[in-house]
């Protein structure tokens, strides 16, 4: 984990070993340390030298190990080692020094850099602050101002940039290892005390609290309810008005309080998860590390609407070649001045030149024919998109790509019309295309492993965060929407106002509520997508009851608002007014207040008091039911996936970690509770129906005395205003749950409710021992949860850790309890943890479609020796039931924030319709919770536990 090597006789080289980022893992903790003793000990090491292996000094704290309790030495001691010793040390800092990293190197006497290394404290971004010293030292080094900067933002900076800031000695271009020995020799016998940062004094701004007070007022704004930032200050302000070792106190004792956080977990989950979706896998195995992608060195793309010149922008910036095609000349032309507007803007803000040269834009899609893949960005018309294909499967060499931007429509049917329909796939982006990091990766049946494999690294390349999804209606962001916008409407008809639902919105975390966001996006889109499929318009038939289509509850409203050409900012006027079109500052307007007074009185409905919890309930968990519905459809591969869309595509706040984080965190078991009553409420509603395994899975599992016990004293607590419904984020440390049963009442900044009134968060192992209560005598001594959405969640999701597991025996996870495979016993009079046989489950009676043509087989489940797992996994057939939401392009839909300003668009030309075919088979979800060597029936811990 780290080298030790006597390098030009007397300079001690340590070198960390712990690939790919040489994390400070328990391991990397150890050997510095003993390492470090070895060299001052050592009469011939005069001084020492820190680097990392492969070009990468350090990527900071093993994350990973968060999720568990302490192993192995603490970092500060020793890193107080290193600044304390008596002989120089040099950090030769290559490639990162990100987080721990960083504060190991502010912890050395000098630090060299490499031209190219950047350097920064990212963890706040983690839910976290810079534990290791780096709020009191950095101050120390730099001052207040930049170092309050970097802390509260987490930002990255060039070496150059901590030259001038005075953090590193100096910069090289050459090897930083070498250069840093041969400094390191030139230190010998200088004075060490001017170089240890602790003993510095912090140079403090005469305006220090207006300062902070600035700093406290930007991150509020920046990342409203997100608590890391704000302690980042206090600690930054403790730098500056405490010494050093008071100062560290400080420091630590901000951290203890975020570190069991709900943000800390959802946002080291967010980071974990965006890693997770770039390892997609198909049906046939084929997967990220088996399969090659193709180098693109030339594209095109076909259709410069919107969509169209920010993917043009896109591929043209990362130097791939692209030819643009429009049908007409003035399109074409308009398109161009766009296109190359916005890559001069871009190249200005990144200090490049602008590619230019890359670019050629014609009517001719003759001129396709040498392309190495080719991106349909024509209007969102099924009729359309099959002529263009039949097309390009004439114009284009055999090996070409051909690739959609369809927002939703059928992939496959686009592949059948095609000579090559393995070459076939949807690459959706989200607009404005060349800003948005989202990239759905649409593998049809019948996309062949290096299709996917080409779609994906091509994503990678033009910066994307890119998510291999199923070919279903919508596909996965797009479907999970139209759920969410209609319990919104719904809720509308029912009493609530625009601003109220978004304002309940705002505050849990989107930067616009849903009605402000669909403003911006333009409300006319969708009622054209609306008229189209037969919702609204002259197409209905008069005796369809107003308030239903289909058998469903179908609410006017918006179609209402539209008729009144109120199409959102554009016209001046939408759910709210606006000073003039294109003004952004929403007022809520009487007209539209009126507007929903008529119309429920003309439908005889009785407005209600609705409340913020209600709003956030209906939106939200709808949402992740229709998550649960996703992955049950095999549409998409793991919970993180459906995560990494909403959170990119849909601006979904990351310290809640996405939609199917928050839903775990609520507890799935309330959230089928929840879900279960607003379906009894609206039947005619069948997205709010929890999905059946959910529903089967809650009659099952028993109700322990300690969950009555913690719910009595939970609803003694209810209407007190400092105590709120448990929003999920407040972890249950008390119960070691890591997630709140329902009816748990916790204030929102770590408090918890369950048992222990008042008491902040506690380690669990400092609890009393629970006994465990006698036999009950009137349930079995087993507690089934096999079939239990929880356990079924915990199962494809490996990531959902439970909460630092305590070292004490008496107490295990409760969320361990709910693994696939485990059963809790009572044994000799303690509840144990038993592993149980496997279930003979029958496979699937309808065997899945493969199409003959297809050129990625199925995976041969009888020629290979398989679990019962797998055989009842199977792949997942056929399109989802949801019907098409083509209301996109993402535009955004939750309330993100744009990194620019939208430009002024126009649609794309060209037309619609659409029909959908069996979509695509897919993989479900793989079991790395369970070890395979696990011994069948064993008693494998023999725990007590609290539940
Ligand atoms: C007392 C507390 C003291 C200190 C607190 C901390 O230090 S918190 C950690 C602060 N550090 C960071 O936040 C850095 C996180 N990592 C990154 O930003 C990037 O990974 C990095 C280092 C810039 C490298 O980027 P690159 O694109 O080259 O690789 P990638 O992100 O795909 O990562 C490769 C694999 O490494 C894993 N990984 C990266 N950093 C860490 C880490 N700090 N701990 C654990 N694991 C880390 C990452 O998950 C990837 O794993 P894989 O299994 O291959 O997906």
């Amino acid at each position: 984990m780290a080298r030790y090597e006597l390098v030009k006789r007397s300079v001690a080289l340590i070198t960390l070993t712990n690939p790919p980022v040489n994390a400070l893992s328990s391991p990397v903790r150890h050997a510095i340390a003993n390492s470090m003793e070895r060299a001052l000990s050592d009469p011939k090491v005069r001084a020492v030298v820190i680097c990392g292996e492969n070009g990468r000094f350090c990527g900071g704290a093993d994350i990973r190990e968060f999720a568990g309790p302490l192993r192995g030495p603490p970092l500060i001691p020793v890193l107080e080692a290193i600044e304390a010793g008596d002989k120089p040390v040099v950090a030769a800092i290559e490639g990162m020094a990100l987080g721990g990293g960083f504060e190991l190197a502010l912890f050395c006497h000098y630090r060299i850099a490499q031209s190219k290394a950047r350097l920064g404290l990212p963890e706040v971004t983690l839910g976290i602050l810079p534990a290791a010293g780096g709020t009191q030292r950095l101050p120390r080094l730099i001052g207040i101002p930049a170092a309050l900067e970097m802390i509260t933002t987490g930002r990255h900076i060039s070496a150059q940039e901590a030259l001038k800031l005075g953090i590193v000695d100096q910069v090289t271009d050459q090897n930083a290892c070498e250069t840093a020995l041969e400094f390191a020799l030139k230190a010998v016998g200088k004075p060490l005390s001017p170089r240890r940062v602790s003993t510095l004094t912090t140079p403090c701004p005469p305006d220090l609290d207006a300062l902070l007070e600035a700093a406290t007022m930007q991150v509020k704004k920046k990342t409203p309810g997100v608590m890391a930032p704000l302690a980042c200050i206090q600690a930054v302000r403790a730098a500056a008005t405490m010494p050093y070792s008071k100062g560290m106190k400080q420091e630590s004792e901000l951290m203890a309080t975020l570190f069991n956080s709900g943000q800390a977990r959802a946002l080291q989950y967010c980071f974990f998860a965006q890693r997770t979706a770039g390892k997609w896998t198909l049906p046939s195995g084929a997967q990220w590390n088996n399969s090659k992608p193709r180098e693109i060195r030339s594209a095109a793309v076909i259709g410069l609407g919107t969509m169209g010149r920010g993917i043009v922008v896109s591929l043209a910036r990362v130097g791939i070649s692209v030819i643009a095609v429009e049908s007409e000349k003035k399109l074409l032309e308009n398109g161009r001045q766009m296109v190359i507007g916005m890559l001069e803007r871009d190249a200005k803000r990144r200090g490049v030149s602008a590619s230019l040269n890359l670019l050629k834009f014609t009517l001719s899609l003759q001129d396709l024919k040498d392309v190495d893949l080719v991106i349909e960005a024509v209007f969102e018309d099924m009729a359309l998109k099959k002529r263009v294909f039949q097309e390009l499967s004439k114009v284009c060499r055999p090996g070409t790509l051909l690739c959609t931007n369809t927002s939703g429509l059928d992939v496959d049917a686009l592949a059948g019309v095609t000579d090559r329909p393995h070459l076939v796939a949807g690459m959706h982006f989200f607009s404005p295309a060349h800003v948005m990091k989202l990239l759905e990766v649409v593998c049809g049946p019948r996309s062949s492993s290096e299709t996917i494999a080409t779609a994906m690294s091509l994503g990678k390349k033009m910066g994307k965060v890119s998510v291999a999804v199923g070919n279903c209606p919508g596909f996965v962001g797009n479907r999970m929407l139209k759920p969410y916008l209609d319990q919104a409407t719904f809720l509308l008809e029912e009493g609530a106002t625009p601003e109220q639902i978004d304002k309940a919105l705002e505050d849990f975390g989107f930067a616009m509520g849903v009605f402000r966001m669909s403003d911006l996006a333009g409300l006319d889109v969708g009622w054209r997508v609306r008229k189209e499929s037969g919702l609204t318009g002259p197409d209905v038939d008069p005796k369809n009851p107003p308030r239903k289509r289909q058998g469903r509850r179908y609410c006017p409203i918006p179609d209402m608002v539209c008729e009144q050409g109120r199409f959102g900012q554009k016209t001046g006027r939408g759910w709210y007014k606006y000073d003039k079109p294109g003004d952004t500052n929403a007022k809520p307007d009487p007209l539209i207040q009126n507007l929903l007074e008529t119309y429920r009185s003309r439908y005889g409905i009785q407005p209600r008091n609705i409340s913020d919890q209600e709003i956030i309930e209906r939106c939200l968990f709808v949402l992740a039911n229709e998550g649960f519905r996703i992955l049950e459809d095999g549409m998409a591969a793991r919970p993180e996936d459906i995560d990494v869309i909403y959170l990119f595509g849909y601006a979904f706040p990351r310290h809640r970690g996405g939609p199917m984080f928050y839903a775990s965190m609520v507890g799935l078991e309330r959230v089928l509770e929840r879900l279960e009553h607003y379906h009894q409420a609206h039947p005619d509603v069948p997205h709010l129906e929890p999905i059946t395994m959910a529903y089967t899975g809650a009659q099952k599992a028993l109700k322990s005395d300690k969950l009555d016990e913690a719910q009595a004293l939970a609803k003694s607590c209810a209407g007190r205003p400092d105590f709120l419904p448990c929003d999920g984020l407040s972890i249950c440390a008390t119960h070691s749950h890591g997630k709140c049963f329902k009816l748990h009442w916790c204030c929102h900044l770590g408090w918890c409710h369950c048992k222990y009134v008042y008491q902040p968060m506690t380690n669990v192992a400092q609890l009393p021992s629970t006994p465990v209560p006698a036999a009950p005598s009137d349930c079995t001594d087993t507690i089934d949860l096999s079939i239990s959405l929880t356990e079924r969640f915990l199962r494809i999701s490996p990531c959902f850790l439970p909460p630092p597991c305590p070292e004490s025996p008496k107490y295990c996870n409760i969320a361990e309890l709910f693994i696939d495979d485990y059963i809790v016993k009572r044994i000799n009079g303690k509840m144990c943890y038993v592993q149980r046989p496997p279930i003979h489950t029958e496979a699937p009676s309808t065997p899945p479609q493969i199409n003959p043509a297809s050129l990625t087989p199925q995976k041969q489940h009888t020629e290979d020796k398989q679990t019962v797992e797998e055989t009842v996994k199977g792949p997942k057939m056929g399109h989802c039931s949801s019907p098409s939401s083509s209301e996109d392009s993402g535009i955004n839909a939750l309330g993100g924030h744009y990194l620019e300003s939208c430009e002024e668009e126009s649609e794309d030309e060209l037309s619609t319709d659409g029909h959908s075919s069996p979509g695509s088979l897919w993989d479900q979800d793989e079991c790395t919770l369970l070890s395979p060597s696990k011994s069948i029936v064993e008693i494998i811990e023999n725990i007590e536990t609290t539940v």
